[in-house]
This record gives C-alpha cells, sequence and structure tokens, in this order.
C-alpha cells in the first residue's frame, strides 16, 4: 500500500480564507476585528519563527495582532502583570503565552493567570477540564487540528483503537480527550510505557508526539493505519523530519501527515479559529 497524503498546509490555508471572511463579515457591520496577543519571553531563535509566522497569520485573516517580546530576564511577577494588563484589555480576545518559559518562570502559574475566555491555546486547567468532561469551549490547537485532519479522510472514528505516543499537557493528554470524545478506544503511551511496539501495532489511528526524528519505525505500524505525525525535529542538514519514519510508513499506512505541511499550518490556523470563537462567543 502507499498512502494518501493529509495535506495539512492545503487544509490550512481553506481554514484561513474562511476566517478571513468571516472577519470581513464583522468588520463590513461595523464590528471589530479579534485582536490576539502574543508574548514571547527571551529570544529562542525557534520560538521567534513560530511567533513571527502565528503573527503573520493574524494579519492575513484581518485580525490585530499586539506582540509583546520581553527580555529573558523578565520576572514571573511582570510577565503576570502583563497578562493582568492584557485581561482588562477589551479589544484582546486571546493572549498567548508562547511556551517553553525560561526556568524561573513557572508556566502553570503563567497559564493560570490567562482569564479562561482568553486562553486561546486552551491550556488553562478550566478548558482542559471542560475538554475532559465533554462540553469543550477553547480547546488545545494542535489536537483541534488533527481531528480537521482525520475528518478529512472521510473514516469514521467511532470504535477505531486511537494510540496515542507521548503525554504531554501540550499534545498528548488533550489529543486522548479528543478522541475519546470522537468515540475512539483510546490507549495513551509515554516514557513508562513497556513495550511501545506491541501498542503502536494495534493502532487504527496513531498520533505520534515525542519529538525524537524518526522514533516510531515504519514496520511498526499496522496496516491501513492513520497516522499523524506531530514532530517537527530540524536536522544538521536543515531538513525538517517527523518523530514516525515516513518513507517505511508510508508503505504501510492507509493516510499519513507530512513533516513539514501536515499538523504545524493546523495549529496556527486553530489558534486563528480559537481567537474568532473567543471573539464572538465572550467578548462581542
Ligand atoms: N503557547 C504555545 N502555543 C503553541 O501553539 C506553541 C507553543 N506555545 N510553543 C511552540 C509550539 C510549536 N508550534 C508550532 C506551530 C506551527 C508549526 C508549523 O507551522 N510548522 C511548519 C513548518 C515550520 C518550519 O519550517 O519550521 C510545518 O510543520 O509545516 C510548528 C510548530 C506551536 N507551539
Amino acid at each position: 500500500m502507499t498512502a494518501s497524503l493529509i495535506d495539512g498546509k492545503a487544509i490550512a490555508a481553506s481554514i484561513r480564507q474562511n476566517i478571513a471572511s468571516q472577519v470581513q463579515h464583522r468588520t463590513s457591520q461595523g464590528l471589530r476585528a479579534p485582536g490576539l496577543a502574543v508574548i514571547l519571553v527571551g529570544s529562542d531563535a525557534a520560538s521567534q519563527v513560530y511567533v513571527g509566522n502565528k503573527r503573520k497569520a493574524c494579519e492575513q485573516v484581518g485580525f490585530v495582532s499586539k506582540s509583546f517580546d520581553l527580555p529573558a530576564d523578565t520576572t514571573e511577577a511582570q510577565l503576570l502583570t502583563q497578562i493582568d494588563q492584557l485581561n482588562a484589555d477589551t479589544s484582546i480576545d486571546g493572549i498567548l503565552v508562547q511556551l517553553p518559559l525560561p526556568d524561573h518562570i513557572d508556566s502553570a502559574t503563567v497559564i493560570e493567570r490567562i482569564q479562561p475566555n482568553k486562553d486561546v491555546d486552551g491550556f488553562h486547567p478550566y478548558n482542559v477540564g471542560r475538554l475532559a468532561q465533554r462540553i469543550p469551549v477553547l480547546r488545545p490547537c494542535t489536537p483541534l487540528g488533527i481531528m480537521q485532519l482525520i475528518k478529512s479522510t472521510g473514516i469514521k472514528t467511532h470504535g477505531l483503537h486511537a494510540v496515542v505516543v507521548g503525554a504531554s499537557n501540550i499534545v498528548g493528554r488533550p489529543m486522548t480527550l479528543e478522541l475519546l470524545l470522537r468515540g475512539c478506544t483510546t490507549t495513551t503511551c509515554h516514557r513508562f510505557t513497556d513495550d511501545l511496539r506491541h501498542h503502536v501495532a494495534q493502532a487504527d489511528l496513531l498520533v505520534v508526539a515525542v519529538g525524537k526524528p524518526n522514533f516510531i519505525p515504519g514496520e511498526w505500524i499496522k496496516p491501513g493505519a492513520i497516522v499523524i505525525d506531530v514532530g517537527i525535529n530540524r536536522q544538521a542538514d536543515g531538513k525538517l523530519v517527523g518523530d514516525v519514519e515516513f518513507e517505511a510508513a508510508s508503505q504501510r499506512a492507509s493516510h499519513i501527515t507530512p513533516v513539514p505541511g501536515g499538523v504545524g499550518p493546523m495549529t496556527i490556523a486553530c489558534l486563528l479559529q480559537n481567537t474568532l470563537f473567543a471573539c464572538e462567543q465572550y467578548h462581542s
């Protein structure tokens, strides 16, 4: 078998197009454009690229984007004060604090300071709890984007055995919650999992988010599986590779996401979706 590619870049582009027209509709009625604040602490090179892409995506769909580049020695108290200001700012619908934060800042404290109705990353315990209890509102962007990629295959999720490799707060855990919500039987694997190969081989739907290049050998994959690769690993030659051995996996999977051009662009598209949602449902 040769897998069909799931074209995240194209699907993300159509979502962005749709958002742009909704924003245009709002502003043509005299309503304000949605506003997103992006906060970056320090000058990590990869983070600067990601943040730049988010800001660009905002402007393309007609959002107001406010950027806050804070020095690496910003104190936690200063960051919390910045968030308080943005919580109170009626032109701002979404607040994104780029992760990871420097070690002297506690990210859980920072995330909890963001008003849940401006938490467009969906990381606040309120929003995670809503998802866990099947009454989602703002949902983590990467898992939300992945559910749209899976939907695009036309394959029904109910009853599928979904295996998620990685149990982070940002991807793995909310991913499992999204899959449960859509009727999958779920297994979540992590660093203490015994016999990972055994679990991966059971997966009708495999999501890998571990951040290690080519971590999952293609030969582990169940023939006909849907494979979603969240990893973005830059090799010495500058090339990006995922967490799954792409060529070998393509020989077994029915559908697979490429890296780049798979999950990454959907994460940004969903950030825009969440910001529009927050604007219309909470702040209009
Ligand atoms: N508060 C917070 N929210 C995040 O959503 C968040 C974060 N912090 N910290 C870092 C990660 C990473 N992330 C990506 C988003 C898009 C691409 C993306 O568009 N990738 C392109 C390639 C980009 C390239 O060429 O490097 C692709 O996969 O095709 C990648 C990575 C969001 N993150």
